[in-house]
């Protein structure tokens, strides 16, 4: 569905997103089938929640083919499902993934960076935000299983959550890799990798746009673990048991305490944020360099 459909919904809808997902963003056959096993399933067009085989724990995966890039439709999406996983007193956890082959997410879609105006460009950096302190915050327990290639605003996505599986496969590269793309990791970006990964090698990690493959990024800290591809998911689901072993309401307050003081920092300057993007991305100097690394991506394959 078109994100200005969804702007043009009554704002009831809206408020009540379980029910925007349910009977708009699904046909309505998919949302009459959404309840299997006692379980909901649901889904809208760039992302599908399932339940899992444990109780309580719910798997998103990400589906905007090819590669997962975040266009603001798919923030807006992700931000909408993880609201409705809290609400629902059923969902304590949930597993994050791609249902895209071979990529994680490829990051920020470079279109949304190129040739858009400067309110399409803060509507946008304003839903990059959103999902980021709202999966950075989420009360919910959030297991990142990371099954390709996470460069990136794929990276800091991963990097909301509570902990993070590796697929082992060398092709699957992950990291914060702006500085080669001529642009700058803003300041959340760099605490969310700083309080990751710690303060030296998000020094080199950072300023060299390094993409890690598994075996250096568990090394680093930038993963918790890396296991073969078919023990991705019961891999985070036995994380996921041992975080839900312990009491919701101890666990929530103690994420809070470590990470709102992260978070603060952008909401005390979100639209001072907002602007220093639209003026930094609307440079001439930083939209030739992204363009032409959209087209080397493109070029790639001829
Ligand atoms: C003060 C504020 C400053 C601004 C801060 C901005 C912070 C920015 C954060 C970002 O996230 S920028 C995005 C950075 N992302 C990347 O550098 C990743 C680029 N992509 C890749 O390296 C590869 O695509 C991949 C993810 C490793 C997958 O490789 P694969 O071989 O499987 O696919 P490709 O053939 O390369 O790609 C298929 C298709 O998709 C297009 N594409 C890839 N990534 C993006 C993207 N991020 N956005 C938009 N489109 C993307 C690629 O061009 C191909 O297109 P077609 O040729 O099929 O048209």
């Amino acid at each position: 569905m078109a994100l200005t459909a969804v702007l043009r919904l009554p704002a009831r809808a809206l408020l009540r997103p379980w029910a925007l997902l349910r009977g708009v963003a699904l046909g309505r056959t998919e949302a009459a089938a959404g309840i299997r096993n006692g379980a909901r399933r649901f889904g809208s067009q760039h992302v599908l929640v399932e339940p899992a085989a444990a109780a309580g724990v719910a798997v998103m995966k990400l589906r905007n083919p090819p590669v997962n890039s975040l266009s603001l439709e798919l923030l807006t999406e992700l931000v909408i499902s993880l609201e409705k996983l809290e609400n629902d007193k059923v969902f304590r956890g949930v597993i994050l993934t791609s249902d895209c082959p071979s990529v994680f997410s490829s990051g920020l879609d470079l279109r949304e960076l190129c040739g858009r105006n400067p309110a399409r460009y803060a509507e946008f950096w304003k839903a990059v935000q959103e999902m980021w302190l709202r999966f950075y915050l989420s009360n919910l327990v959030l297991v990142a299983a990371i099954n390709g290639a996470c460069p990136a605003g794929g990276c800091l996505l991963s990097l909301t959550c509570d902990y993070r599986v590796l697929a082992d496969n060398p092709k699957y590269l992950m990291g914060l890799n702006e500085t080669l793309l001529g642009i700058v990791a803003p300041f959340w970006f760099k605490d969310s990798i700083m309080n990751t990964i710690g303060h030296r090698a998000t020094e080199q990690a950072l300023q060299l746009g390094s993409l890690l493959p598994p075996a250096e990024a568990l090394q680093v800290g930038m993963v918790d673990q890396v296991v073969p591809e078919d023990q991705l998911l019961s891999t985070a689901l036995s994380v996921m048991a041992k975080w839900l072993a312990v009491p919701d309401h101890a666990r929530q307050l103690t994420k809070s305490m470590i990470r709102q003081a992260t978070a603060d920092r952008l909401l005390k300057q979100r639209d001072a944020d907002i602007q220093n993007f639209v003026s930094f991305i609307s440079k001439d100097a930083i939209q030739k360099s992204l363009q032409t690394y959209l087209e080397k991506l493109k070029q790639k394959k001829g």
